[in-house]
């Protein structure tokens, strides 16, 4: 057991049989996707709802049926990872590269829960490098913008060297900012940048963080 699979297995306690969930991406919830296929052998009925290709695959080779965000009116809850979460629940996305689909699904959802270990508890966001995702059209003017703002980006790149492409077809910039002071106003910053699609910023938008420990036990806490 380790600090992921802890927190995996835990978030299995947040979910009821005739739930919709959304199933959010890497390794963590790859722990939480493994649970759940276990209980539904043992009956357990969902539908899940996928943040990425990998979820997708998992999720089929495991036989937990899929919709598509498209065609769910609501969904009950999301369970999803996080690369950092400071005391306020808010956090930073999208190390996978699945920040966009993992926003989108999430603010679809009535309840979100981060699973995580506690390497991500911080008290303050911005030493992972929050991700940008960008269109490639001129996306090197939204690179020039973000150096003059000083957020010292890098063009996410895969082990071949290319340029990384998520689901969407789009690129990532990763600003190397070491601290955020202020998370909201910085979402809001780029959330206003023409060539911007989305960024790994999540704020208010987390109810309730499961946080693994190595020794397996699990800290818990939910936004008041
Ligand atoms: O945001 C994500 C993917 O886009 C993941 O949830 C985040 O990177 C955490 O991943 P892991 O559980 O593998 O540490």
């Amino acid at each position: 057991m380790n600090g992921k699979e802890a927190a995996g297995r835990k978030a299995i306690d947040e979910i009821s049989d005739g739930m919709t969930v959304g199933l959010g991406t890497g390794s963590t919830v790859y722990y939480f996707l493994q649970a759940l296929a276990e209980k539904m052998a043992d009956g357990l009925s969902v539908t899940g709802v996928a943040t990425s290709e990998k979820t997708v695959a998992l999720a089929k080779e495991w036989n937990i049926p899929m919709v598509s965000l498209n065609s769910v009116s609501r969904i009950d809850v999301t369970i999803d990872g996080a690369d950092e979460c400071d005391p306020s629940l808010d956090g930073i996305k999208g190390g996978g590269g699945a920040l966009l689909y993992e926003k989108l699904v999430a603010k679809a959802s009535e309840k979100r829960i981060w699973i995580v270990d506690d390497r991500k508890k911080v008290e303050q966001l911005g030493h992972f490098p929050l991700p940008v995702e960008v269109i490639p059209f001129g996306w090197k003017k939204v690179q020039a913008l973000m150096e003059n703002k000083q957020y010292h980006p890098a063009l996410r790149r895969n082990e071949t060297g290319e340029p990384f492409i998520t689901d969407a077809g789009h690129y990532i910039l990763d600003l190397h900012l070491e601290k955020i002071q202020n998370a909201a106003a910085l979402a809001d910053e780029l959330d206003h940048v023409t060539g911007i699609v989305e960024h790994g910023l999540f704020v208010d938008m987390t109810d309730k963080v499961l946080i693994g420990y190595p020794d397996g036990h699990i800290e818990t806490i939910a936004r008041t």
